[in-house]
């Protein structure tokens, strides 16, 4: 199968409906592609806290929307990163707030195949946990060949999340993400601690350029279930490839089954 990371950079400066049809040429331009993925809040702004409550939208909203109809321009599998999310129904979380971090997992028949909302919220007292809900579920969907669990940059941070989606068989770990340059050797270290203690494909998709004066760490990668390093971006706008076989997980736990091993 065929994977690719699209490792966006964006500024201040382009219009929400701009910045959606850029996007949707960019995932249109990979078909034959069987899995595409953009980063985190690439419609809103990672860090630009200020514009999300005007570039949020429901999941049946014009961004989740175009990206579907790209999606099955293109035939892929397209997770979409994640939106800005404020449901048309209102529906407001235990906080009071209605507005999640929410990635969409669309099929190439472009319906959505699976949501998640970002569990841990990054920012301390600010940034997202004061403008955001959290959510609360744990998700692993069948896509591309892949069992994927479903995750949000900041939660690369919490292993226990991963296993709990290895718990419901996942097999590949797909996280997008807006994760800064001054901290992007974490990123990477953590990205590949993921696969080896879960043994699992980890897919992650950063952000590029600067925007809301923080710069980006780029670095997007493919690491296999051993730790290796299939592919990975530098720290400007890029399109990882890589080809990978989904067996291979499997393959790997086989030969080196270190899975068996956990005593809970
Ligand atoms: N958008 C994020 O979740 C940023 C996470 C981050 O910068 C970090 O964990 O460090």
């Amino acid at each position: 199968m065929r994977i690719a990371a699209i490792q966006l950079a964006y500024g201040d400066d382009e219009s929400l409906e701009e910045r959606t049809s850029r996007v949707c040429d960019l995932v249109r331009a990979e078909a034959g592609a069987d899995l595409v993925v953009l980063p985190e809040l690439w419609s809103a702004g990672g860090f630009s806290y200020r514009d999300w409550p005007a570039r949020s939208q429901d999941v049946s909203g014009s961004v989740v929307s175009s990206l579907a109809g790209a999606a099955r321009e293109a035939g892929v599998w397209l997770h979409g990163g994640s939106i800005a999310e404020h449901p048309d129904s209102g529906e407001t979380g235990p906080e009071g707030k209605s507005l999640w971090n929410t990635s969409v997992l669309l099929a190439p028949n472009g319906s959505i195949a699976g949501t998640y909302r970002k569990i841990h919220r990054f920012g301390f007292a600010g940034g997202e946990p004061k403008l955001m809900e959290a959510g609360t579920d744990v998700v692993v969907r069948d896509a591309a060949g892949l069992r994927a669990g479903l995750s949000t940059c900041y939660d690369l941070r919490f292993p226990e999340l991963y296993r709990a989606q290895l718990d419901q068989g996942a097999t590949a770990f797909v996280i997008p993400a807006a994760w800064p340059e001054a901290r992007a050797d974490a990123w990477s270290l953590l990205l590949r601690a993921r696969a080896v203690e879960d043994q699992c494909l980890v897919i992650g998709c950063n952000t590029a350029g600067t925007h809301a004066g923080t710069a980006m760490g780029g670095r997007s990668a493919v690491i296999a279930a051993s730790g290796e390093v299939l592919a990975e971006a530098g720290a400007d706008e890029e399109i990882l490839r890589v080809d990978v076989d989904p067996a291979s997980v499997r393959e790997f736990r086989e030969a080196f089954p270190v899975l068996r091993d956990r005593r809970l």
